[in-house]
């Protein structure tokens, strides 16, 4: 017998002293019989595989790519003629004229809202989202519920996997690609840099490469960020400045994808827009975002840490409030040039863009807390810290003339205005006892 005690520490080491029982030549018809059990066993064992191969839908099930920042590793469900044909639905246009768009991480925060903006203006749209945790995935399941009220369907897979992107493209000849998919926050990159590298270097480079190889290819607009300009000093912060000294790992993957476009942009004739977005913001937010998480704290009574940099230096944001971002997104998708390679060979010259998405007015964070006091009536525990090193940077401010010029984008919209609707949207949201605030 193989008590606990006598096995071995090294795995794999095991004495298998109850194996001796099938093997030993003096074990005569106990040989036998136990021989007849196993290969009944195996039987069973075959024929239970076999039956679970053949009751499996129609459908394709596909394992994502191993992710292996993430700690639920999914199985994502896809193909068959009724998803086709959801697919197909969602992504029709009103009127001959309207954009086709995919729009990937449609369940995310930016995603919901351009996603819907688009349906609701005629465009056909079609949704992709991997429903990863990294925060709540409930909200996500509650974005997506609004999308599929106003006629969107948000197809679950992730960027990395390339059968189901050229499945997609195969069922839906996509004018527009608005790639919104990625690895979010700052500060989280230094606790989870693969996730960083999974979605927004290895997810894109993905999706480029099957944009380049359709025909026709679409044109792609894409969310880079504000945190590329890094140790900048220059303000406002203007596309001509410089890129190249990201302070974080997020950063680092941003420009890493504005550098990744001209490449594909260069070799394969893909029409690519970047948009560097300032610290959006607005209902149906992501919730480890500051201003997200200052009302949940405020509300419970909780300390909140509220940076500063040295000698008592200002911490501040340009904030841009969510519906000023979808007009620049649809700005960027209605002026974006068609791609201009077929046969995943470049033809001529294609557009290239990278535009600053912010609102020019930087608040300090310290008045940020002080407006969602005033919202929420509740006066916020203040502790004063030192902006630590974790990839933030002291302060944003875009120039956005160049968007103006291009785009017609002009944000209206200042933080109290904004947080205003957004402290309304959280009270209405999660004071509908289902839903918990963690
Ligand atoms: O502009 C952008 O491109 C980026 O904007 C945000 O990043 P960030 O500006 O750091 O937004 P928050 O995490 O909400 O922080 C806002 C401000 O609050 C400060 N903060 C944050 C957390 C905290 O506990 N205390 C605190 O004072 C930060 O230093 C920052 O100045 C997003 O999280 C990024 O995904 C996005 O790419």
């Amino acid at each position: 017998m193989l008590h606990i005690d006598s096995a071995p520490s090294t795995p794999g080491k095991v004495k298998m002293e109850k194996s001796s029982y099938f093997f030993t030549r003096g074990g005569g018809a106990r040989w036998h019989y136990s021989l007849a059990k196993l290969t009944v066993w195996s039987f069973a064992f075959l024929a239970l595989i076999l039956i679970f191969f053949l009751r499996s839908p129609a459908p394709s099930t596909i394992t994502s790519a191993a992710d292996p920042s993430r700690r639920s590793l999914r199985n994502y469900n896809w193909g068959g003629s009724a998803w086709e044909k959801r697919v197909r639905a969602s992504a029709r246009a009103r009127s001959s004229n309207g954009l086709t768009v995919l729009v990937t991480g449609a369940a995310g925060f930016v995603g919901t809202h351009v996603s819907s903006a688009l349906k609701r203006r005629g465009d056909g749209v079609l949704g992709i989202d991997n429903f990863n945790d990294y925060y709540d995935p409930s909200l996500k399941r509650a974005r997506q519920a609004l999308l599929e009220r106003t006629g969107v369907f948000i197809v679950e897979g992730d960027i990395n996997d390339e059968a189901l992107l050229r499945k997609l493209f195969e069922v839906v000849p996509f004018t527009h690609v608005m790639h919104l998919a990625a690895q979010a926050g700052v500060r989280y990159a230094m606790e989870n840099p693969g996730s960083y590298v999974h979605s927004n270097i290895a997810g894109f480079v993905n999706l480029l490469e099957v944009c380049k190889s359709v025909n026709p290819q679409p044109a792609i607009v894409w969310a880079s960020s504000s945190s590329v300009y890094g140790l900048n000093t220059k303000v406002p912060f203007s596309e001509k400045d410089r890129t190249d000294q990201p302070a974080s790992l997020y950063a680092a993957t941003k420009k890493a994808g504005e550098e990744i476009a001209h490449t594909y942009n260069h070799i394969y004739g893909l029409s690519l827009t970047g948009l560097r977005f300032f610290t959006v913001y607005g209902p149906w937010g992501r919730p480890d975002m500051a201003y997200f998480f200052f009302t949940k704290d405020i509300l419970k009574g909780k300390q909140i840490a509220i940076f500063e940099a040295a000698n008592h230096g200002t911490v501040a944001r340009d904030f841009t409030y969510i519906d000023d971002i979808v007009k620049g997104c649809l700005g960027a998708l209605d002026t974006a040039e068609k791609s201009t390679g077929s046969g995943g060979k470049k033809r001529g010259p294609a557009q290239l863009r990278v535009f600053n998405l912010g609102n020019t007015s930087p608040v300090p964070v310290s008045e940020l807390v002080s407006i969602l006091e005033r919202l929420l009536k509740v006066k916020a525990k203040r502790n004063i810290m030192k902006l630590p090193r974790n990839g933030d940077v002291q302060y944003t401010h875009a120039n956005i003339s160049y968007a103006q010029r291009e785009l017609g984008y002009k944000p209206t919209t200042d933080l109290q205005s904004g947080l205003k609707k957004f402290v309304r949207w959280y009270l209405n949201y999660y004071s509908d006892g289902k839903k918990a605030v963690e």
